[in-house]
């Protein structure tokens, strides 16, 4: 229900449009040709073959990289976007609660803030009791949290997610993208997520561009429309298993 409500208010102007981008290293071609709009407010998701530029996209996306030709227009804030890469990337000499306070710092928050952000996240992350610890001292799952923590710190308008739980147990994963989801849902986030894994992206995302390797290009895309649906009952319902087989067939399909 909470899921239908958002999705109505959220307006569908244009957000980040790709134009015919295409992206080289030297003299490979990395991506080639695409296009593609994500409209705020969306969770999309990126699948395809190991090596088709699944995170190259994703450094475009972010101005980590520049495109090599084509239109990248991008209309978020700038500085309002956050990167959760598949490695926690924590710093070991820091507490978890200085991890997460990092990007807090840099945009020069006073103390009381930067504690009270922290703290927030701490808490909806089920970190709070961690937070004087070294990120040696704790599992590889809490470590991800604290990593989305650090992400979602800063209140970003678009979260750009490089295979996030990959290291992570079945369990684990769902829980962590069952959090995620309802950060997105309380947050009016744009979500944007790397995955090799079709059953993540087919429950968080409601599109989903699927590329072909090398060079990639898109080859599918998925519409999936979950706004009367029960997201309890969603893991298990047809219309999920269906999208997860549809997924796969075109992937199988670009491999011949
Ligand atoms: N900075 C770079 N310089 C040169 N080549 C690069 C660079 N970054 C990526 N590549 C090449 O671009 C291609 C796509 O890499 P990318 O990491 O984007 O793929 P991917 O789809 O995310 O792969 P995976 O699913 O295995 O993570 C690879 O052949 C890689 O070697």
């Amino acid at each position: 229900m909470l899921y239908q409500t958002l999705l109505n208010t959220r307006s569908h102007v244009d957000f980040i449009k790709l134009d015919n981008v295409s992206k080289m290293f030297q003299n490979l071609t990395v991506l080639k040709k695409v296009s593609m709009e994500i409209h705020k407010g969306e969770f999309i998701g990126i699948l395809g073959p190991s090596g088709c530029g699944k995170s190259t996209l994703l450094t475009l996306l972010s101005g980590l990289e520049k495109i090599s030709s084509g239109v990248l227009h991008n209309n978020s804030t700038k500085g309002k976007s956050a990167f959760v890469f598949q490695d926690s990337c924590l710093m070991p000499w820091k507490t978890l609660e200085q991890n997460i306070a990092i990007p807090l710092e840099i945009l020069n928050l006073s103390r009381q803030e930067i504690e009270e952000k922290v703290n927030k996240y701490l808490k909806i992350l089920d970190l709070y009791k961690f937070r004087k610890n070294y990120p040696r001292e704790l599992s590889g799952g809490m470590k991800m949290r604290a990593s989305i923590a650090r992400a979602l710190v800063t209140d970003p308008e678009v979260i750009l997610m490089d295979e996030p739980f990959a290291s992570l147990d079945q369990i684990l994963r769902e829980r962590l993208v069952d959090e995620i989801y309802e950060i997105y849902l309380r947050k009016n986030l744009t979500g944007i997520f790397v995955t090799h894994n079709i059953a993540e992206a087919v429950f968080l995302c409601n599109r989903i561009y699927i590329f072909s390797f090398h060079p990639g290009q898109i080859i599918g895309q998925i519409q999936i429309n979950k706004s009367n649906m029960d997201m309890k009952k969603y893991r298990n319902s047809d219309v999920f298993h269906q999208t997860c087989v549809k997924i796969r067939t075109i992937l199988e399909n670009s491999n011949e």
